[in-house]
């Protein structure tokens, strides 16, 4: 093999009260995908951060093709010719895609910018990513996750970038979308670029990456060079620390009686109108693609959208919910997947972001908050969630992105709520701590409340659910019970006929 093009020699990185790296050393060859993987807050968007010029280190170096650097910026970065595809996108939405590509090298002609050549200048990176059906003049507010990271991926070719980092680039895309991604990856692989990439999914690591670098807690564990030797229980096992037989851990359970039913119901998002019910005790999946109308016909019955029509019953009662709050006070809360848009507030403290909407059970004669008791709950769901914080007080922008996660978890879970519906709950979580979320969710469901759980993830639903309803364009296909459950049969289900 030849001497690598990246090297990360004893690299660490400190922030107040927490070493995120710890000495970390460990190569990439040019040519290769290589994966980062470990739990929540192993440091991987650190590493990432440090290559980048974002983060600066307190010990160590980076060695660049036999150079000696250590980044105090990113602009020294970009020059040495580093591109990170962050998981929260960096474009501006209100420039044209041509702008956004040309971004920092706009063509000019007599001082001016040079519009037409900026154009075809465009429209050749769009063909070259396959991506012909993109406008360059298109405001980039109005492309989906996954034609936005292309165009990241774009400006990372106009700029020649040999060195390209991706952060857990297929957590949002449509199955199409990620098809695509997988391709233009291997394309830059095979151009002899030194690709990096994070992810949680072990499918992924065997099937598209050539070597995979593990950390735990800030630390270097380990760098598989090839994949051949390497196999799933022991990839997670040097992950966690420890084996997980089971990551899924299903425990069988009796549902109980109807604790809602929906009935006909209509509205923005679905194509017709749909009907099911969920037992007491139940966990019940709704699988589909990305755009199959899941998230949406549970915003309708949560309040979150009005329904044209159609009926919910909730405990035996017709109810008409106008607001999420209506919902939530009646026992039905949905926690969104998109951690940005679901109000964590980032400069408050973990306490707070977790026990914000739950205050009002702990406020004596409604008046005043009780600290010790929201500490109690918040150090509670530390602990059941392994959450990686170093206290209950710390601002809950300086964790991991999968920690926040787990915080905003632990806020719906803290509610008094009879029903959750959960959008795809495990997005971006680790293997570890998704074992501890299903036990939370198993143990919801053994008190006698509902779980509806949504996800993209076919071995989840299929190994977590009693039931899955599997949605298709807007409509709910069929109801399936977890013993017919098999991956082939939803797929089959969701998969446009
Ligand atoms: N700006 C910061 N201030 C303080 N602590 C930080 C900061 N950025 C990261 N950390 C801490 O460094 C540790 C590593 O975080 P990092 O984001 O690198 O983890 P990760 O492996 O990318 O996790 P995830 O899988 O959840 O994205 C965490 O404990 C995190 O709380």
């Amino acid at each position: 093999m030849t001497d690598p093009y990246l090297r990360f020699d004893g690299i660490s990185v400190e922030f107040p009260g927490v070493r995120a790296l710890d000495g970390v050393s460990f190569a990439a060859h040019a040519g290769q995908v290589h994966a980062l993987m470990g739990e929540n807050g192993a440091g991987k968007s650190t590493l990432l951060k440090v290559l980048s010029g974002v983060n600066r280190v307190t010990e160590g170096a980076l060695w660049l093709g036999g150079e000696r650097h250590v980044f105090a910026n990113a602009r020294q970065a970009l020059r040495q010719g580093i591109a990170i595809i962050y998981q929260e996108l960096t474009l501006s939405p209100n420039l044209s895609v041509a702008e956004n590509l040309l971004l920092g090298q706009l063509p000019a002609r007599r001082g001016f910018v040079d519009r037409r050549r900026m154009r075809d200048e465009a429209l050749r990176i769009l063909r070259d990513l396959g991506e012909d059906e993109i406008h360059p003049s298109t405001k980039v507010r109005d492309l989906s996750i996954g034609q936005q990271q292309m165009i990241e991926i774009g400006r990372a070719l106009l700029r020649d970038a040999k060195v390209i980092a991706f952060d857990e680039p297929t957590s949002s895309l449509s199955v199409q979308e990620t098809r695509q991604l997988k391709r233009i990856v291997q394309r830059l692989r095979d151009e002899g670029r030194v690709v990096l990439y994070v992810t949680h999914r072990m499918e992924e690591v065997f099937e598209m990456c050539d070597a995979v670098t593990v950390f735990r807690d800030g630390q270097h564990i380990r760098t598989h060079d090839s994949l051949e030797a390497l196999d799933h229980d022991t990839l997670v096992s040097e992950m966690v620390g420890r084996d997980i037989d089971d990551v899924y851990g299903y425990r069988a359970r009796k549902a109980g009686e109807e604790l809602m039913a929906i009935d006909a119901i209509d509205g923005k998002g679905l194509s017709e109108p749909v009907s099911f019910s969920v037992r007491r005790g139940e966990v019940f999946g709704l699988f589909g693609l990305v755009g199959a109308g899941r998230s949406e016909l549970m915003r309708l019955v949560c309040g979150v959208e009005r329904p044209k029509s159609g009926e919910v019953r909730f405990a035996g009662q017709p109810r008409h919910f106008r607001t999420p709050g209506e919902a939530i006070r009646a026992g039905i809360a949905m926690c969104p997947e998109d951690r940005k848009s679901q109000g964590i507030f980032p400069i408050a403290s973990v306490t707070d972001n977790l026990n914000v909407s739950c205050r009002r059970f702990y406020k004596r004669w409604g008046l005043f908050r009780q600290p010790s008791r929201e500490l109690a709950n918040t150090r509670e769901y530390i602990d059941r969630l392994s959450i990686k914080t170093p206290g209950p007080r710390t601002r809950i922008s300086t964790l991991s992105g999968g920690n926040q996660q787990k915080v905003i978890l632990a806020r719906w879970l803290s509610e008094e709520i009879e029903l959750f519906v959960m959008d795809e709950p495990t997005r971006g979580i680790d293997v570890g701590a998704r074992r501890d979320i299903y036990t939370l969710l198993y143990d919801l469901a053994d008190q006698g409340k509902s779980v509806v759980v949504i996800s993209s993830d076919l071995a989840e639903v299929s190994s977590i659910c009693d039931r899955i309803g599997v949605m298709r364009d807007g409509a709910l296909v069929d109801v399936v019970a977890r013993d017919e459950a098999t991956p082939e049969r939803l797929l089959g289900l969701a998969l446009p006929a």
